[in-house]
């Protein structure tokens, strides 16, 4: 796997915008996919159901060297968020995570003074912090069950420029709201976006969705893709296919 360009003003290539997303709670199935799919994405993205049965020793022993997107989605309190994140860094060196944006600015700015902290005294490159807007399985429908009026779109708005004042590096959206957080917080501000699905594909319990090739042409640094990919006959076939398709709609 090459050397993940997040961290410089490199032009990314296709296949390293695909973080695959690898869930499942087995460390063998993990490993193994993370193999086959080293040369056909950019990294790999490991969450809750994972390291809740594998723990950080099980996040080690699947990343190595490869680039890592803990996905965690902390939301508590603002001393708990920045105890989270203080260990999440040592304990896993990951090259991007994430809290709620809904746990509000304090707790954000608590993660972002964190994250810079540990860092610095473990001796690695500053991973980019950043915060979950609105779930990409929530549509209209769901925010007014919750109490939140008015579209999603707006509600994704608030939460980027929130994170944005709070020293977040970036955001997760849906594909739907790329362009306006652009126009919001600006071309510098990383855009991790799931609710990607290659056409054809099903939306599974995603409901705000794009292909891969159109997400990128808005304007998305990099994609979180699970399914289409993990549970794919050929997973790195499939991996190439939707590179592809960025290649397809953002190149020439
Ligand atoms: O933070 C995330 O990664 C995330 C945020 C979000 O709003 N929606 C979302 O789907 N995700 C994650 O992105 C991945 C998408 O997986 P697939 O739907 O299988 O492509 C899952 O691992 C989700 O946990």
């Amino acid at each position: 796997m090459t050397r993940f360009p997040i961290q410089s003003k490199a032009p990314i290539r296709p296949k390293d915008r695909i973080l695959v997303g690898i869930d499942t709670p087995d460390r063998g199935v993990a490993i193994g996919l993370a193999e086959r799919l080293g040369d056909s994405v950019g990294g790999i993205k490991l969450g809750m159901e994972f390291f809740n049965a594998q723990g950080p020793d099980g996040i080690r022993a699947v990343a190595g060297t490869t680039p890592l997107f803990l996905d965690l989605k902390y939301h508590d309190i603002p001393n708990t968020v920045a105890g989270a994140v203080r260990s999440a860094v040592a304990a896993c060196r990951p090259l991007i995570l994430n809290v709620h944006a809904a746990g509000g600015g304090a707790m954000m700015r608590a993660a972002v003074e964190a994250n810079r902290e540990t860092a610095e005294s473990v001796g690695i490159a500053r991973p980019k912090l950043i915060a979950v807007t609105v779930l990409t399985s929530l549509d209209d429908g769901d925010l007014e069950a919750v109490g939140q009026r008015g579209p999603a779109a707006e509600q994704v708005v608030r939460l980027a420029r929130l994170a944005q004042d709070s020293g977040c590096d970036g955001v997760v959206c849906s594909p739907l709201e790329i362009a306006a957080i652009r126009a919001a917080c600006g071309p510098d501000f990383l855009l991790v976006v799931p609710g990607i699905r290659p056409a054809g594909s099903g939306d599974d319990d995603q409901k705000r969705v794009m292909t891969p090739g159109r997400a990128v042409a808005a304007g998305a640094d990099y994609l979180v893709i699970g399914r289409p990919i993990t549970r794919a006959d050929d997973p790195a076939g499939a991996a190439r296919v939707i590179a592809l398709d960025i290649a397809a709609e953002t190149m020439g």
